[in-house]
């Protein structure tokens, strides 16, 4: 897979030298490459922003620029991902399908967003996917590619040390959310592990875990119990 990112600040992306995808970028099967926005401009202050039509605070990002950038590094296969607060929600689905593709370009954007018809005419070139990962507001996408990029990275085959563990995890095929997990010692400041956990019959533990995921997501994440086709594979009978 090939990674490409366009940012103001490609700085960012050296955190992923650090992380999962160093080792991947290191066994070659993954190529990651940071861009800057600012090689992409012609003029001496290397300008990507500008007043907003329609008057509003803050700057838009110019689509010259976006333009050219996105010719230069985005190939016929590519999927452009634009981290924006107005995206549809990134779920582990998403980071599934986004692991098949071979080339994904994650356009950052800043200020306050990018000029509309960057995103207009890259559509009619590329898969565009503009998401969200979650209901608050960066400064940039910078952060959000990262964790786009480690939650697709991780489900590459080959690359996440122990396969088993990416089907026992949060958001997996059954949709509920994590159990609870321990580890030596039995008893830490008074406090024990389960009982349960500690005694050798997989079948009671298994249904621990599970009772203990369910009460966990009822608590945490009803959502994701009212409608299972969005969030688990397959899930409850289809939605008539
Ligand atoms: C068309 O897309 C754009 O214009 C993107 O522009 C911006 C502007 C500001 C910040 C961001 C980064 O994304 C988030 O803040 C974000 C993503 N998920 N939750 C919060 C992106």
């Amino acid at each position: 897979m090939r990674i490409d990112v366009v940012s103001i600040f490609p700085a960012y992306l050296d955190a992923l030298d650090l992380s999962l995808a160093g080792r991947a970028r290191a066994s070659g099967l993954l190529q990651v490459q940071a861009h800057d926005l600012r090689d992409f401009t012609h003029d001496r202050h290397r300008t990507v922003d500008d007043t907003p039509y329609g008057g509003g605070a803050g700057m838009v990002m110019r689509p010259e620029p976006w333009g050219e950038a996105l010719d230069a590094v985005a190939g016929d296969d590519a999927v452009v991902i634009v981290p924006t607060p107005s995206g549809r929600p990134f779920t582990q689905r998403d980071a599934e399908r986004l692991a098949l593709e071979q080339h994904l370009v994650l356009a950052c954007g800043r200020y306050e967003g990018i000029d509309q018809r960057v995103i207009d005419h890259a559509s009619t070139r590329w898969r565009v996917e503009e998401i969200s990962l979650g209901d608050f507001v960066l400064n940039g996408g910078e952060v959000a590619a990262l964790a786009v990029i480690e939650a697709v990275v991780r489900l590459l085959p080959g690359f996440m040390g122990n396969p088993r563990s990416l089907q026992e995890e949060s958001h997996g095929p059954d949709g509920l959310l994590e159990y609870p997990v321990y580890t030596k010692p039995a008893v830490w400041r008074g406090l024990e592990v389960p009982e349960v956990l500690r005694s050798g019959d997989h079948g009671a533990i298994a249904r621990w875990r599970h009772d203990r995921a369910l009460e966990r997501t009822a608590e945490r994440r009803p959502d994701l119990l009212e409608r299972p086709d969005d969030h688990a594979d397959g899930g409850g009978p289809e939605a008539p």
